[in-house]
């Protein structure tokens, strides 16, 4: 089938109703504002549109008065400390976000429990092991932290504990207020000229490596994604894992707890330690093999632990680890600073609040994360993007299955400067909504393609031009289905839609081969027909008479008198029996009608 061309017909009205102008359409949501307020259809949907009531966000952990003011602008807050899981599951039902600290367990029965309303957990705090990502991805969930507000106040804690425990102040404290008075047992070590492994080298772990520089220590560091250059400007080396561990005197972890970090420190790394080592955990109590850790410690090999930091949070009561005479533990303060709590708690609110209004946070941890100068700029993209898939499954023909998508970009920029997960997203929410009672958003699209076995590959064609505007048009191709519509089969045999955005409103410019203009508003009836005269006026007066208004009307032919589409946007859904009536005109050949 020849590529046919596209003549385009503005409708101010075909209907008795009042004429509607495109200038007087609805507006396009207005998602991407900042605003604190919820708005009826926000980018990502991470809002359900019942959301036009205050959302109610559930604080399960003691948080800083500024975030819990932040929320309270916004959002009915209910702070319930202390929740069994069982109360958790409970209330978590009526709740569209959660905030935590690490006391939480966010398990994937929370998730399920909330039946899809939670829409966000914010993780007043670094560490995210409290939280099942995979089930929160699964559930459309995003799940936010706030990584930066304790950075400081851990390191110091860090600090703290090594110099306490090197100088033994927590058990000569004891000693002490016990009435002893116990010199020559408690001397210590020096901490200058010594040296420093600091495993982990974040944002954690460069700040301990910055102080402990500054009290004369020798610092290295391990970390394997860590950049040397970054190292070397606070006069840090990094090393092998090995070499950190077998040459340190004091040993000071800030890695995350993940299957590679989970007991890194056991019996046999242990076994490698100079005699004599000391270590610092302020990071994960899964990162060291507490039993292993006991073993040391009798052994010898390691002289004395500062432990803030446990697999268990609260430990047993009579843990061998917490009760050993050359351990020093604290219940995991390393955040607990004044400043640092205030910090957090706003860093989370924030994240919470702007994430109920569809934004992206900038701490999002399981969904990509989109700048918001790039969010406005692909807006109408965002939105075509998602018309697009919506309409090109709706052109499959029943049992016909959709596994293979083929998503095109036309651009004229570079692949680096063109983002387009955003873009994938929404198709994969247009392609499958309208056939499941899935709920897609940024956070899971990926993860319910895969489900759903639909493969969805993307490619590029770089345009000439100029760079300006993002993109040219979006093309979705789905193979190996038959059609509704067979007009919609392209010339190569998959369902062809495509679109581009115009003045700031998605249009769709091609249906299978042929060329149409309709901006992607309301829904859309497809016809093919015998081009003829006065179809368009046949099908307009059909819609008119029922009240429908019709808001575009395109046509794409392949010739003269020889086959055409008819592209038809209307704002209201026209009656079972207007569209037997548009099918029964003698020209139309095949017809579809098409929910946005
Ligand atoms: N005790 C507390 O109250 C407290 C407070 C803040 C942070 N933390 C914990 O401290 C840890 C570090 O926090 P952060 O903010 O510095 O995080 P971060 O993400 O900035 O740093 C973690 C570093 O660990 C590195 N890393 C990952 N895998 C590693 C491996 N196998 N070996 C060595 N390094 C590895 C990463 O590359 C990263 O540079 C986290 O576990 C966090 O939960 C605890
Ligand atoms: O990962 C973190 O941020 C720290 O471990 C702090 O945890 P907390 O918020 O429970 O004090």
């Amino acid at each position: 089938m020849a590529t046919a061309t596209s003549q385009t017909l503005r409708f101010p009205s075909v209907s008795a109703s009042a004429s509607l102008s495109l200038s007087s359409k609805l507006p396009l949501s207005s998602a991407f504002s900042v605003s604190l307020r919820p708005r009826r259809r926000p980018l990502l949907l991470l809002v359900s549109a019942a959301l036009d009531a205050k959302p109610t966000v559930l604080v399960a952990e003691k948080l800083g008065e500024a975030g819990l003011k932040l929320l309270k602008d916004f959002a009915n807050v209910d702070c319930s400390y202390n929740l069994s899981p069982e109360e958790l599951c409970t209330k978590i039902s009526l709740c569209d976000a959660l905030i935590v600290r690490s006391g939480t367990k966010v398990t994937r029965e929370v998730f399920e429990s909330s039946a899809g309303r939670l829409k966000v957990v914010g993780r007043a705090g670094v560490g995210i092991d409290n939280v099942d990502l995979a089930a929160a991805t699964e559930h459309g969930c995003l799940v936010v932290n706030a990584p930066t507000a304790n950075t400081v106040a851990a390191a110091e804690h860090g600090i703290a504990l090594l110099a306490a425990m090197a100088r033994n102040v927590a058990q000569a404290d004891a000693s002490v207020k016990a009435g002893k008075w116990q010199r020559s047992k408690y001397v210590g070590v020096s901490l200058v000229g010594k040296t420093l492994a600091v495993l982990g080298f974040g944002k954690v772990g460069s700040e301990v490596a910055r102080r402990a520089k500054g009290l004369g220590m020798n610092v290295i560091a391990h970390d394997p994604y860590a950049a040397a250059d970054r190292a070397r400007a606070i006069g840090v080396e990094l090393v092998s894992f090995d070499e950190a561990i077998c040459s340190a005197d004091f040993i000071s972890l800030h890695m995350p707890l993940t299957a590679a970090t989970s007991k890194i420190l056991n019996d046999e790394t242990f076994a490698k330690m100079k005699k004599g080592v000391r270590i610092v955990n302020v990071a994960r109590g899964g990162v060291i093999d507490e039993d292993a850790l006991v073993r040391a410690l009798d052994s010898g090999i390691v002289a004395q632990a500062a432990l803030d930091v446990f697999t268990e949070e609260p430990p047993p009561k009579d843990s061998k680890l917490i009760m050993h005479e050359l351990v020093t533990a604290t219940p995991h303060l390393g955040a607990s600073t004044m400043e640092a709590q205030e910090g957090v708690a706003i860093e989370i609110a924030e994240a919470v609040v702007g994430a109920l209004n569809g934004e992206l946070a900038a701490t999002a941890v399981n969904a990509p994360m989109v700048p918001s100068e790039v969010l406005t700029e692909l807006k109408p993209f965002v939105d075509l993007a998602e018309k697009l898939g919506r309409l090109a499954v709706q052109l499959v023909a029943g049992g016909s299955g959709v596994k293979t998508v083929k998503v095109t970009y036309a651009t004229a920029r570079a692949p680096d400067d063109l983002d387009t997960r955003l873009l994938r997203a929404m198709i994969t929410k247009g392609l499958i909504e309208p056939i499941s009672s899935v709920f897609v958003n940024l956070v899971n699209a990926d993860f319910t393609a895969k489900q759903r076995g639909v493969r969805i590959t993307e490619e590029r064609v770089i345009l000439d031009g100029s760079p300006e505007n993002p993109l040219e048009f979006i093309q979705v191709q789905i193979a190996n289905v038959e059609s509704r519509f067979a007009s919609a089969i392209s010339d190569s045999g998959e369902i062809k839609v495509e679109g581009r955005v115009k003045d700031g409103i998605p249009h769709l410019t091609k249906v299978g081969s042929f060329e149409v203009d309709v901006s992607l508003e309301g829904s859309i009836i497809l016809c093919r027909q015998v081009d003829q005269p006065g179809m368009i006026g046949k099908v307009g007066s059909i819609l008119g008479e029922e009240n429908v208004n019709v808001s575009f009307m395109s046509v794409g032919r392949i010739a003269p008198r020889k086959q055409a589409v008819m592209a038809i946007g209307v704002d209201e859904q026209p009656s079972k029996d207007s569209l037997k009536r548009i099918g029964e005109v003698p020209a139309v050949e095949e017809f579809v009608f098409l929910k946005l």
